[in-house]
């Protein structure tokens, strides 16, 4: 076949293919374009050839042009540019948004000479792509309760307990395993309660020492310690009208629970320092993920106060016992992290997907979350397979139970030792006063310190 003719079929072949192609000079001169590249600027090929490629007002090059201290062209820099994403301007002054590829083009030599671009209109599958995240979006919002995801039995039970127990002034107490989403359960009730526009303010028992959380609760007038230099609102009067979240109330130390008790009988509080009753107006939303039940009585959380926070008790199963909420939940933090760092990964594979949901959560929903952190920086490939997944969910070493409830009796024991001792210890040694503190009886302190071989050694 004579060149002359190949030349020819080349041309065809070119024109046919549905990319748009286009050769320049090393100086960015256009020499010849395609068929499909002349409808997808809308230019004819006379209009085009002779002139720089800066016309089509590419935005990676003009990006790149902007850069002082880089050479005029990337391509030419480089050798090849691969899928590279940018928007060209049309004839008629629209934009198109493309995928294009680039190449230089030697002699014989090896020597520059020019080179090929190759171009895709990917206005279609943007099009797709928004559509996708759209949907994506509302099936998030659809198959969440204020924020919570799930809606196997368990969590429907959940969505039922928070609706109703909303419009009551009563106690609310949220148990769950730590990661379950008690603090989400604590807002969603704020939400849908009338004090909705009112201050939702959230305490840590488990993060302040003892005298700092009474003045973070109450406030404190000037003087009532040395660093204490001006009055101070505490958290209660913060909250006024609203809720005050007290999380971790399995934590607080018994002389605050007096305190507390006394607070929720007579809705009065009183600045440390200052005996001047103010009084409170606000819905107490306390959570832990201890027993508190068995704490009474082991005599570490006192009886009285446990009864008076324990009105309305929300139960939030662990994650091991919601059923298809784990692939919900997965899907969910999959498809966030995907809108968030924009990476191209398509799906979780059945396998992967198989391993997450025979593991067992001990850190629950905060564990899944962090688990998909983990995979989105750990995929290379398009789908998140098992080797992307933490070795503990990999190698299933998880198939234990969760730390709370296999810590072991000789931990609790030392506990209520301590516990007492520091009862007695404050009480002066008067067994009285120490069985008040702990919320028991004088006998059940003397069994106490016979069981723990406590003895009085004033
Ligand atoms: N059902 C859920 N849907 C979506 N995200 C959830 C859900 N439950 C919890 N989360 C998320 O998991 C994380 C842990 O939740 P949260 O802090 O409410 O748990 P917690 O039970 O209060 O934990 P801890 O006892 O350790 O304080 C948060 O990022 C929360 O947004």
């Amino acid at each position: 076949m004579l060149e002359q003719e190949l030349n020819q079929y080349w041309k065809t072949v070119v024109d046919t293919i549905q990319e748009g192609v286009m050769i320049v000079t090393q100086d960015g001169i256009i020499v010849s374009a395609n068929r499909a590249f002349l409808q997808l600027t809308g230019y004819d090929l006379h209009e085009l050839v002779g002139q720089p490629c800066s016309r089509l007002n590419c935005t990676a090059c003009h990006l790149e042009r902007t850069r002082e201290t880089h050479h005029w062209c990337r391509l030419f820099r480089d050798g090849a540019i691969k899928k590279q994403r940018c928007v060209l301007k049309r004839r008629d002054g629209s934009q198109v948004n493309i995928f294009k590829n680039s190449c230089v083009l030697r002699d014989s030599e090896g020597k520059v000479i020019g080179a090929v671009e190759t171009m895709t209109d990917i206005t279609e599958i943007l099009e797709h792509e928004h559509k996708i995240e759209a949907f994506k979006r509302e099936l998030i919002g659809r198959e969440t309760f204020h924020g919570m995801v799930g809606n196997s039995a368990a969590m429907q039970r959940v969505y039922n307990l928070i609706t109703n127990a909303a419009d009551s002034d009563a106690p609310l107490i949220i148990y769950g395993e730590s990661g379950t989403g008690k603090e989400l359960v604590a807002q969603a009730v704020h939400e849908l309660s009338p004090r909705r526009d009112k201050p939702y303010i959230k305490v840590n028992c488990a993060a302040l020492n003892e005298s700092l959380l009474e003045s973070e609760l109450f406030g404190h007038v000037k003087g009532a310690f040395t660093t204490a230099i001006q009055d101070r609102k505490g958290r209660f009067e913060a909250a006024r009208g609203g809720s005050i979240f007290l999380d971790e109330i399995g934590d607080l130390p018994l002389t605050t629970q007096v305190k507390l008790l006394r607070v929720l009988e007579e809705m009065i509080i009183e600045r440390v320092g200052d005996n001047q009753p103010i009084p409170i107006d606000v819905r107490i939303i306390t959570a832990t993920n201890k027993n508190l039940r068995e704490m009474v009585e082991e005599g570490i959380f006192r009886e009285d106060f446990f009864y008076r926070i324990n009105v309305i008790p929300i139960n939030i199963p662990p994650v091991r016992e919601r059923g298809g909420d784990i692939t919900l939940l997965a899907e969910s933090f999959f498809t966030k992290l995907q809108l968030k760092t924009g990476k191209s990964i398509r799906g979780i594979s059945p396998e992967a997907m198989d391993l997450l949901v025979r593991y067992n959560w001990p850190g629950n929903v905060r564990e899944l979350r962090s688990t998909f952190e983990y995979a989105f920086v750990t995929c290379r490939g398009d789908m998140i397979v098992p080797d992307d997944l933490p070795p503990i969910i990999l190698y299933n070493e998880g198939q234990v139970e969760p730390k709370r409830q296999v810590a072991s009796v000789k931990d609790k024991k030392e506990q209520q030792r301590r516990q007492l001792l520091t009862a007695l210890e404050k009480s002066d040694w008067n067994r009285s006063r120490a069985a008040e503190l702990l919320g028991v009886s004088r006998v059940t302190i003397w069994n106490r310190m016979k069981k723990f071989g406590i003895m009085d050694n004033r």
